[in-house]
């Protein structure tokens, strides 16, 4: 049973109409005790903040409420960033076990990238490459490219630039000024685009300009329909017309949100019945996609343009739509949101309606007697359509239907406030586990989110609970409930590592093995039953600089994948690579640190003498971060960078040649090779040890 106060800032959802009103006039009424039962689901939304909703403010409410049973789930709706307030409310509320939804999304270029992966919504991507250089602006097959930073919001920094004459860059800056500037050459055009190289990236133009020369896209809202079921709910469609002269329809400098209908009725050759047919379809495809990688999404906004062809183009997924353009369409759309959230929050794959007027009884008896709802109603009009009202399948079914839902293996954001489940487990506690968890928690992950476990040293553990707050696991067959388990043990420790876990993890579980060599069908054999990977970062993830690859076998669904690639995105870049190529990402990305580390410390010993050592090391340090800095914006082939330090017959020349002579280059790649026989030697061996152990693989 759902009723709410008006305007909706806090709803609850009970699952019968006596736990219902308990609930109601302990809240709202401040009177009667508190309930007993936890509520299933309650939803804060943006208009719950203090200072918005006066008396009714629904965090407050709910916040006062402390001793008032935790709800099972909480739907939030909270546009970042939050207040302390909030902030605190969402842990207390994490802490009691709530399952909390909602949340931002990683950023915006992350998540295209996770949609691109699952190849499953091609035609409704726009074409896009990552700006690292002024070739790719010369390579660029479009006569126009939109510039845009990899991640940001409300426009800031979105940019058109024209690639013929007039030479145009046109858009916003980083601040969000608006600015258009004609440059007489292409090459100042490229010049005024360099301090973009490697943060930005160029995609399609699009002609979303009316005729009357203001710009506009198309915001669609969904819900998600059910919690076990990836179905979106289509909530709004709005159409965002910007201010004439600007280049993004952006509401936030300016702009109108208009109906569809009434954007149909100003401009009828860009409102077509048509469009707004494909547009649907598309909304709903790309909403099932989000809603399926995103376990914890409920409520996303949709931005999209449209080619000339009139085809629906996504151009961005927002976990924290804004709610000033729904607003303008009408009152009656936060209670479709609810009515929505009575099938999402109950009834997680059938909703069974029941008439409006059982929930109008209901809120009649809770709120009779009650000073703060007979304010309410003589100030405000019930929002709320009559069907409103749900009411709860057990919680059974839908609990079985959930994890379900989740066997099939989704990415988990990294969500503004903090994971309430266990996200991720680390089977050893070396090292590499170490500059992981590092990572992770730099990134924003909760480190209670994480669970260590390790064969001996207790206080190993405790060391990192202490340095990142997460959690020890004693006993190894605890680290199943994390439904990502890394594997970082050395690999002759794998299969006795594994051991406890066989019958544990299931096909709910993802195990990622670090482990040098060890194959993918090896770690199938020690636990049959969970979906596997292999990725080979390195300690550079500490400082989320790590360059890993991940092999998966043929038969991963993408989902899985998508999980994996999002936990590694997170403390680096990610690359996924054929299972034949690990031993040589292995020896390069794995080792190549040493390499280089071991390079550095042998040109610092040839200034012995010279330079004091503490001297020769920062120089040396600063040295090697800014060539990688600059190779990383500049990728222009390594010779070239290389011809660019070396003068003829100059400095750099003489010590190449030292280089050469004596071998050292060729040193370096036989020290890869050899890196990657070496992994290719544990291969055979691990594979040599299980057959022994339970005779060949079938
Ligand atoms: N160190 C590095 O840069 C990288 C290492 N790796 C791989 O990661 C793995 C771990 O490497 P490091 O962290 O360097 O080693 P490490 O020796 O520092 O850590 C291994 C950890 O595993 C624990 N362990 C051993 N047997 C266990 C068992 N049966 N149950 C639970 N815990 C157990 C140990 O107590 C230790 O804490 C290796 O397989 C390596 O190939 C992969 C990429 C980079
Ligand atoms: O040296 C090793 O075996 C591991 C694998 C890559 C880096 N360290």
């Amino acid at each position: 049973m759902l009723l709410l106060p008006s305007p909706p800032a806090l709803a609850i959802v009970t699952r019968t109409l006596g736990e219902y009103v308990s609930a109601f006039r302990h809240i709202l009424c401040r009177s009667g005790p508190a309930p007993k039962r936890r509520a299933d689901a309650v939803l804060l939304a943006a208009n719950a903040r203090p200072n918005a909703g006066g008396k009714l403010a629904g965090l407050t409410l709910w916040g006062e409420a402390a001793f008032f049973p935790p709800p099972r789930r909480a739907y939030v709706s909270l546009a970042p960033p939050l207040q302390r307030k909030e902030r605190q409310l969402l842990f207390r509320l994490k802490r009691s076990g709530t399952e909390l939804f909602g949340g931002p999304l990683p950023n915006k270029t992350t998540v295209h990238e996770l949609l691109v992966r699952t190849g499953e919504a091609d035609d409704l991507l726009p074409y896009r490459r990552p700006l690292t250089s002024l070739r790719d602006l010369e390579e660029w097959p479009f006569p126009a490219a939109v510039v845009k930073p990899r991640a940001g919001s409300r426009g800031r920094g979105v940019r058109l630039a024209t690639l013929s004459p007039p030479y145009l860059l046109w858009g916003q800056d980083a601040h969000g000024l608006s600015f258009r500037t004609a440059y007489q050459r292409r090459e100042d055009l490229f010049a005024a685009l360099v301090p973009d190289l490697g943060g930005t990236f160029l995609e399609e133009p699009l002609p979303l300009l009316t005729p009357d020369g203001r710009p506009y896209d198309v915001r669609v809202f969904l819900l998600r329909e059910a919690a076990c079921a990836d179905r979106p709910y289509l909530l709004a469609v709005v159409v965002r017309l910007g201010l004439r002269g600007r280049f993004t329809a952006n509401l936030h400098t300016g702009g109108t949100p208009l109906s569809f209908r009434e954007f149909a009725r100003r401009y009828p050759d860009l409102g077509t019945a048509e469009r707004k047919e494909r547009l649907r379809k598309a909304a709903v495809r790309v909403g099932a996609l989000v809603f399926r990688l995103f376990p914890r999404a409920w409520e996303v906004g949709l931005d999209f343009g449209f080619r000339a062809t009139g085809e629906p183009v996504l151009l961005e997924v927002n976990g924290t739509p804004g709610r000033t353009s729904l607003r303008a369409l009408g009152a009656d759309l936060p209670a479709r949101r609810l009515t929505r959230l009575l099938r999402l929050g109950l009834s997680p794959c059938a909703a069974e309606r029941y008439p409006g007027s059982v929930v109008g009884k209901a809120r009649a008896r809770a709120g009779r007697g009650c000073p703060l709802l007979r304010g309410l109603s003589a100030r405000t009009k019930d929002p709320y359509p009559r069907e409103t009202g749900t009411i709860a399948q057990t919680a059974a079914g839908g609990r079985e239907r959930a994890s379900k839902g989740r066997e099939e293996g989704a990415v988990v954001g990294p969500w503004s406030y903090r994971e309430p489940l266990a996200e991720v487990g680390f089977l050893g506690a070396g090292r590499i586990a170490e500059a992981l968890i590092a990572g992770l928690v730099a990134s924003g992950t909760d480190g209670g989110s994480i669970l260590v476990a390790n064969r001996t040293r207790a206080e190993r553990l405790d060391e990192l609970a202490g340095r990142y707050g997460v959690r020890p696991v004693r006993n190894v067959s605890d680290l199943a409930r994390a439904p990502l388990i890394v594997l970082a043990v050395k690999p002759k420790d794998v299969p006795e590592a594994l051991s406890p876990l066989r019958d544990l993890l299931g096909p709910e579980h993802v195990l990622v093995s670090l482990a040098a060599g060890v194959p993918l069908a090896a770690l199938t054999r020690l636990v049959p039953k969970a979906a596997v990977a292999r990725a080979m970062p390195n300690t550079a993830a500490q400082v989320r600089a790590s360059a890993t690859g991940i092999a998966f076998p043929a038969e991963t669904p993408s989902a899985v994948r998508g999980r994996v690639l999002d936990l590694f995105s997170r403390v680096g870049s990610a690359v996924e690579v054929e299972e034949r190529a690990m031993d040589a990402v292995t020896a390069l990305a794995g080792s190549g640190p040493a390499f280089l580390y071991a390079a550095l410390e042998a040109m610092v010993q040839g200034t012995e003498g010279a330079l004091a050592p503490e001297v020769a090391l920062r120089l040396a340090r600063q040295m090697f971060a800014g060539a990688a800095r600059l190779w990383e914006v500049d990728p222009a082939p390594l010779a070239e960078h290389i011809r660019r330090i070396a003068s003829p017959g100059g400095t750099t020349e003489r010590g190449l040649a030292v280089l050469r002579e004596t071998g050292a280059l060729s040193a370096f790649s036989r020290a890869v090779a050899a890196a990657a026989e070496r992994a290719a030697e544990i291969s055979a061996d691990v594979v040599r040890f299980l057959e022994g152990k339970d005779g060949p693989a079938p």
